[in-house]
């Protein structure tokens, strides 16, 4: 029986619909938490640095202790969050291993930014290392909650991603339907310009273009967003369309990025491609990546189908297009 939810997509299985409710329980919960935030505990305070040397504020902590706790009894066999520095096994039985982001976007706890929790299911395989460290594309259902001035749950068993709104007054998501087909098109882009200096070529040569808007190769303008919550980001794309970057750069640590592939990029790699867009690591399909090790990072491109893939003919120019001297006029830079 569901408890969190109004109803499942027709034709979800029922561990897939036992688990969902469960983080939507759980996500129902923080919500009113996040609400409260500031006036009865302080959400946003440093709470130490998880295993793989992010800083924690509270929030990560009691929601990753609130989903860890929910999920027992839900048939997740493997527990696998951001902020545990090995997987934590729950019911022998359980048919469902879960990656979670539990609290993603935490430098805009204090700021009263949308922030979110992302996951995602797979099929639960014998060890942890089998059922997390493979390819994104054997992922059952991937979803996520975004604590905004709305609280909405997007979640793919595998088909369009459908929409759920939290109804404050029964404290239930109601599901809303399925969100539009992601425009293939859209002149929005979103990426931390303060890390210019870092990226590689290919990269730069790509943000000049939009940069340079109706004066460049592109022969248009372009607007662009960073809110520093991959959450926050994804629900506007999925919403309007756009492009999303955030690319490895030279920074001690970013060679691949600073997001990880098995909580983060996999999950919303599953949601935007099953919305009709692309992700990938600039280049390749972020769901056919395999990951080295649970906490391993990825560069990631995601968005409006064409979008993506021109990102990705940049990394095929030759040098000198991409070169910082090139002239602002590529000769082979691509319109659009
Ligand atoms: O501060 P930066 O480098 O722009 O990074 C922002 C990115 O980091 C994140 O906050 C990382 O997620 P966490 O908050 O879960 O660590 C993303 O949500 C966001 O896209
Ligand atoms: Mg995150
Ligand atoms: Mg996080």
């Amino acid at each position: 029986m569901l408890t969190s939810l109004d109803r499942v997509p027709l034709g979800t299985p029922d561990d897939l619909a036992l688990a969902v409710d469960r983080l939507a329980g759980v996500a129902a919960t923080l919500a009113r938490r996040i609400q409260r935030g500031g006036l009865d505990e302080a959400l946003g305070a440093s709470a130490g640095t998880n295993s793989d040397g992010d800083a924690q504020k509270a929030l990560d902590v009691i929601a990753d202790d609130a989903f860890r706790a929910a999920m027992a009894g839900a048939g997740v066999r493997f527990y696998a969050s951001e902020e545990q520095e090995t997987v934590v096994a729950l019911d022998p039985e359980g048919t469902l291993a879960l990656a979670i982001d539990p609290l993603d976007g935490s430098s805009n706890i204090d700021t009263n930014v949308s922030i979110g929790t992302i996951f995602g299911l797979y099929p639960a395989a014998a060890t942890p290392e089998a059922s997390f460290l493979r390819p994104g594309r054997d992922l059952r259902a991937a979803g996520y909650a975004i604590f905004g001035p709305q609280c909405a749950l997007v979640v793919s068993v595998g088909d369009a991603p459908v929409k759920y709104v939290l109804d404050p007054d029964t404290g239930r998501f109601r599901l809303l339907g399925p969100l539009p087909v992601l425009p293939p098109e859209s002149s929005e882009y979103a990426i931390n310009a303060s890390n210019y200096r870092h990226w590689e070529a290919p990269i730069r040569a790509y943000i000049d273009d939009r940069v340079a808007g109706a004066e460049g190769p592109a022969g248009r303008n372009f607007n662009m967003r960073w809110i520093a919550s991959l959450v926050a980001e994804t629900h506007r794309i999925l919403t309007r369309g756009g492009i999303f970057l955030y690319p490895g750069d030279a920074r001690p640590g970013y060679r691949a990025g600073r997001l990880r592939l098995v909580y983060e990029c996999a999950p919303i790699a599953f949601l935007v491609e099953k919305a009709g867009g692309r992700a990938t690591d600039g280049v390749d399909p972020v769901l056919d990546a395999i990951p080295g090790q649970l906490h391993a990072r990825i560069p990631f491109v995601f968005g409006s189908a064409n979008k993506v893939a021109r990102v990705a003919t940049y990394h095929d120019l030759p040098a000198a297009e991409t070169s910082a001297l090139f002239g602002k006029r590529g000769l082979f830079r691509s319109p659009q």
